[in-house]
């Protein structure tokens, strides 16, 4: 398959158990887009990461990730894919130091292949993410905040073409989610291609590129002026969303889904 696009899904159906978690997602995702999956929960948002990342197997449908079946060919996803969990599963009870956490993010064969150049890349990994100096402080005793970059830091440690990132900005407070917004960019300007689910957008809004609206169907795709409409926000949420505009940006006012 030549194609430009990082991932494609063509009419991708999942089940679990007797209920739809996504059905008939149409998507392609061009090398160096920033997208945003906002939906409502259990919209199948973290199930569309899943089905990128080749661990949830579709019932129907084709997905192809840099060309290749990505439940099939694990090897084109551990070398492209860099990937932020919603719920990071670090135990807390192990003494992992920050570093430690982002030496994971390196195959066990590279690292035991050449321990010294693991250290040295997770050591600039954590620079990138400017938090070189807590290195060999335990994840553990790290602020939310802090926690979120390292765990960035283990996804870019390899340096993928492709981040996956589901809810990054979930329990962080304004100023870290600016912090962790602004590598983002960063990191798209650099070339990367994100996709991120989220149910904030403030934080992203001026730098994405474009906006998937799920709520298991994919309600519509693109740039975030066109997608959020208070009609396509209704078919996705179900009831009336709020959106403002300003400074030229169209911002849905999600955290105030009351109807008045
Ligand atoms: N492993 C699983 N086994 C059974 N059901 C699952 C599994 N994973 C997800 N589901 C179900 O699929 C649906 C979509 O879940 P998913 O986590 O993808 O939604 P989401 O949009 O990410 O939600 P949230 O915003 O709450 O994180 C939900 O009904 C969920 O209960």
């Amino acid at each position: 398959m030549i194609s430009t696009n990082v991932a494609e899904l063509k009419d991708v159906w999942v089940r679990f158990r007797n209920e739809y978690a996504l059905q008939g997602i149409n998507l392609e995702i061009p090398s160096q887009d920033y997208m945003a999956i906002l939906g409502p929960n259990g919209a199948g948002k973290s199930t569309l990461l899943k089905v990128i990342l080749g661990v949830v197997k579709p019932e129907k449908g084709e997905v192809r990730v840099f060309g290749e079946d990505p439940f099939k060919n694990r090897k084109v996803v551990v070398e492209n894919i860099g990937y932020v969990p919603q719920k990071e599963n670090v135990n807390d009870k192990v003494p992992l130091r920050a570093i430690d956490v982002v030496l994971m993010g390196i195959s066990t064969k590279k690292f035991l292949f050449n321990r010294n150049k693991a250290m040295e890349k997770a050591l600039k990994a954590l620079e990138y993410v400017n938090l070189r100096d807590v290195a060999y402080k335990l994840f553990r005793e790290l602020s939310g905040g802090q926690k979120q970059r390292v765990l960035i830091a283990r996804a870019i440690v390899s340096d993928p073409k492709l981040l996956l990132l589901d809810e990054p900005f979930s329990a962080l407070d304004a100023y870290s989610s600016r912090v962790v917004a602004s590598l983002l960019r960063k990191l798209n300007q650099e070339g990367k291609t994100i996709v991120v689910v989220t149910h904030d957008l403030a934080p992203i809004l001026d730098s994405i590129k474009r906006v998937a609206l799920l709520n298991k169907k994919l309600i519509a795709v693109g740039k975030p002026k066109e997608v959020l409409t208070t009609e396509n926000l209704m078919k996705a949420y179900g009831i009336h969303v709020k959106v403002i505009s300003y400074d030229g940006i169209c911002y849905p006012l999600l955290g105030d889904q009351h109807e008045h």
